[in-house]
């Protein structure tokens, strides 16, 4: 893949389960070497998304291209060029780590013209140690690194990762993002990645993508949506013993007049931008608003 190739574009995108519109109308692309993160609350229908993205769902409406092809009929050559990260290597507990990976290795040769050596991935996802370790003997963020390390053995195109980091501790957390970091430089390849950890969509994603009542509510870089969604800075400060709140369009220019006019009689300054995470959770509340004027019950972020 080239950088700048349009890897997923999805228009219109519906999926009703039942009676219910769980997708209502999804627009969304995702370009070679770029790192997307779809958010949303429970319930908004990313793993459905991924799904159909993947080829495991059928949509019940519009139009789907997956690295140029349907998924509703993709064949193995396009298959082997997605990395889908699954947790069932559980079962496979007795297996060596190599062992796992070399087999699903061997599954690529007649659809991939270049993969990289067992050890290459094993590098990449930092368990070069573990090559020889059972499965079963694998730390929590190792086993996670493992299911990685199979959704990359075919070099993809395009990876999903769906709430890649759900139940690590911090360190393990730490680990995985770097590792991330470090696919997203690799041959151009696309991450699409589910997460409910808003510091996770920051930290790895180039862009971010809002799911909720069905839509695409919200896209941007972490920055540019904290931005759009509330021009005003909050600046906290003590000026004789009294404290202040304030919310300023231009914090600069406030903070500047404030020590001109007070100097260092101002105490305990902090200046707060808006985060992704007062975004979000505003996106959120106005979707539950909508939903529950229309006498919807379900959500849950
Ligand atoms: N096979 C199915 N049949 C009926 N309803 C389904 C089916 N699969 C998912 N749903 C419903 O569709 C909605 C979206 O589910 P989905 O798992 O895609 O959401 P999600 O955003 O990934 O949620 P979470 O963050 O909780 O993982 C939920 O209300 C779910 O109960």
């Amino acid at each position: 893949m080239k950088s700048g190739d349009r890897v997923v574009d999805v228009r219109g995108l519906r999926m009703r389960y039942g009676s219910r519109d769980v997708l209502d109308g999804v627009d969304l692309a995702v370009d070679a070497g770029e790192v997307v993160a779809l958010l949303g609350p429970n319930g908004a229908g990313k793993t459905t998304t991924i799904e159909i993205l993947e080829g495991f769902r059928t949509r019940s409406a519009g139009e789907v291209r997956v690295l140029g092809v349907d998924p509703d009929h993709g064949d193995e050559t396009w298959r082997a060029a997605l990395g889908v990260v699954l947790q069932s290597w559980r079962d496979h507990g007795r297996w060596r780590v190599r062992q796992l990976l070399d087999y699903q290795r061997s599954f690529y040769p007649p659809y991939r013209d270049r993969l990289p050596g067992t050890d290459e991935v094993l590098g990449l996802v930092g368990l070069t140690g573990q090559a020889d370790a059972r499965i079963a003997t694998l730390s929590g963020g190792q086993r996670r690194r493992l299911d990685v390390a199979v959704g990359l053995v075919g070099l993809p195109d395009l990876l999903f990762l769906d709430e890649p980091t759900a139940g690590f501790d911090p360190a393990a957390r730490q680990e995985f993002h770097d590792l991330v970091t470090r696919l997203s430089g690799v041959d151009g390849m696309a991450v699409l990645l589910t997460t409910h950890d808003l510091a996770e969509a920051e930290r790895l994603a180039d862009r971010i993508l809002v799911l909720a009542g069905g839509r695409i509510t919200a896209e941007g870089t972490a920055a540019g949506l904290a931005a759009e969604a509330s021009a005003q800075t909050e600046v906290r400060y003590l000026l004789d013993g009294t404290s202040h709140v304030v919310s300023v369009a231009d914090a600069t220019e406030y903070v500047h007049r404030l020590f001109l006019d007070h100097g260092l009689a101002v105490r305990d300054l902090e200046v707060r931008r808006p985060r992704l995470e007062d975004v979000y959770l505003d996106l959120v509340r106005r979707w539950e608003g909508g939903a529950a004027a229309r006498g919807e019950s379900e959500v849950g972020v």
